[in-house]
This record gives C-alpha cells, sequence and structure tokens, in this order.
C-alpha cells in the first residue's frame, strides 16, 4: 500500500512549522478562521510559507471565508494549496485558481461519491467528523465505516486521529493522506513536537506492514 501522505495542521510559528516538516510531514496547515485557536495572520503565514523547505506543501485553511479576504491572504502569502473547511460551493472554490481540497463533515446520510462528482477538480475529498456548531479541529473521529470504496478522489481522513488510533486509521480506510491537528497537540492549538513525530512513525509503519502482509 502507498505510504499515506501527512498533513499536519494548525501551525502558528516558523520554529514549529520547520521542525515538523524535519520530522517528515509532507504538509502543513494554516489556519485563517478567526474563532480558532490556531488562526494565523497574514504575517505569519507569509513566514511560515518562505520558510519551509522544499517539497513540504502549504495549505491554507478557510471556512466560508469573503473571496476578497482569500485572494488579499493569496497575495501576501503564497500557498500551494487551499482546504475549504465550510460550506463552500465548488463554483466558490474554483474562483481562485488555485489548486484546491474540499473538507465535508461526514454524517450518516452524506453521500460522498455524489459529493466527490461535484467537486470532481478538486485535488482531493477531506472527510471529518460532524459535531454540531464547530466547523472542525475538534479531536472528534467519525465512523470510518460510513466512508465508501472507491471514491473517484484522493481520501484525506481526518478527525481525531492521534499517534494512539493512526495505525487502525491507516489499516481500515487505506486513505490517500491524513490530515491532524488537536491529536498532536499539548494543550489547545500548541503543537506537540514528540506526538507529531509519535504520529508519523506509527502511521508510515502500518502501511509499511500492511506492504509486508501481501
Ligand atoms: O484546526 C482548526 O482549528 C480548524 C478550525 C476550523 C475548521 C477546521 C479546523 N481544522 C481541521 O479539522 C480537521 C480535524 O481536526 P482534528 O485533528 O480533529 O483536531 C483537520 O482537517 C484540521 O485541518
Amino acid at each position: 500500500m502507498m505510504i499515506p501522505r501527512i498533513k499536519i495542521c494548525g501551525l502558528r510559528d516558523v520554529e514549529t512549522a520547520v521542525a515538523t516538516a524535519r520530522l517528515g510531514a509532507d504538509a502543513i496547515g494554516l489556519v485563517f478562521y478567526a474563532p480558532s485557536p490556531r488562526c494565523v495572520d497574514a504575517g505569519v503565514a507569509a513566514s511560515i510559507v518562505a520558510g519551509l523547505p522544499a517539497f513540504v506543501t502549504s495549505v491554507g485553511l478557510f471556512v466560508d471565508a469573503a473571496p476578497g479576504y482569500v485572494r488579499d491572504l493569496l497575495r501576501q502569502a503564497p500557498l500551494d494549496l487551499l482546504q475549504f473547511h465550510g460550506d463552500e460551493s465548488p463554483e466558490y472554490c474554483r474562483q481562485f485558481g488555485r489548486p484546491y481540497i474540499k473538507a465535508l463533515r461526514v454524517k450518516p446520510d452524506t453521500d460522498l461519491v455524489e459529493c466527490a462528482k461535484r467537486y470532481h477538480d478538486a485535488r482531493g475529498l477531506l472527510v471529518d467528523a460532524y459535531v454540531p456548531g464547530v466547523p472542525g479541529g475538534t479531536g472528534e473521529a467519525f465512523d470510518w465505516a460510513l466512508l465508501p470504496a472507491g471514491l473517484p478522489l484522493p481520501l484525506i481522513l481526518s478527525g481525531g486521529l492521534h499517534p494512539d488510533n493512526v495505525e487502525l486509521a491507516v489499516k481500515q480506510v487505506r486513505p490517500w493522506a491524513l490530515d491532524v491537528s488537536s491529536g498532536v497537540e499539548r494543550s489547545k492549538g500548541e503543537k506537540d513536537l514528540a506526538k507529531v513525530a509519535a504520529f508519523i512513525r506509527a502511521a508510515r509503519l502500518a502501511a509499511t506492514e500492511m506492504t509486508d502482509e501481501r
């Protein structure tokens, strides 16, 4: 099985972002949603983007943001990929002319195949837990059995992942990528590099074990 790509979300300073990349993260998420304890401003985002080494993707996370705000941010911080984590329509997501992923909060009646068709030009479909009133970053997991096989877009698994459940997640879901925030923190918004290292190690080991078993 492919080793899943790993995104660590909610970095707030250059030093921790670079340390996270050195631990093996493929992508670093920057949150542009004011109510989040992980929210950063354009200046901090620009310094993190500029500080990342080659081949580490910078991802900007937005929740139903005004288009002007997103454009303004992109002028200041040249993000590689946009993550839309609210109720954004496909038309909204496309208007920036940048690669994007669409996040969906999964409920028992969510038709993910239909969603993948609607957002057909997304670079991946990110699935997260549905927690009423909170758009994400909750640390809550959802029932992975709700995920259909054979989605026509790369599946990015998120929601309540942490170093102790990521092995099961990789083996059960076989996602293209993993995205984690709360599960690698010591307190809300405060990343714990030991947990980041443990998460990356456990995810890669799980995928390697699956390959060896075949
Ligand atoms: O991280 C946040 O604060 C956040 C705020 C608003 C929307 C999404 C947010 N984060 C994303 O939520 C999922 C799950 O996070 P967790 O690991 O359960 O804490 C993940 O995709 C984050 O990128």
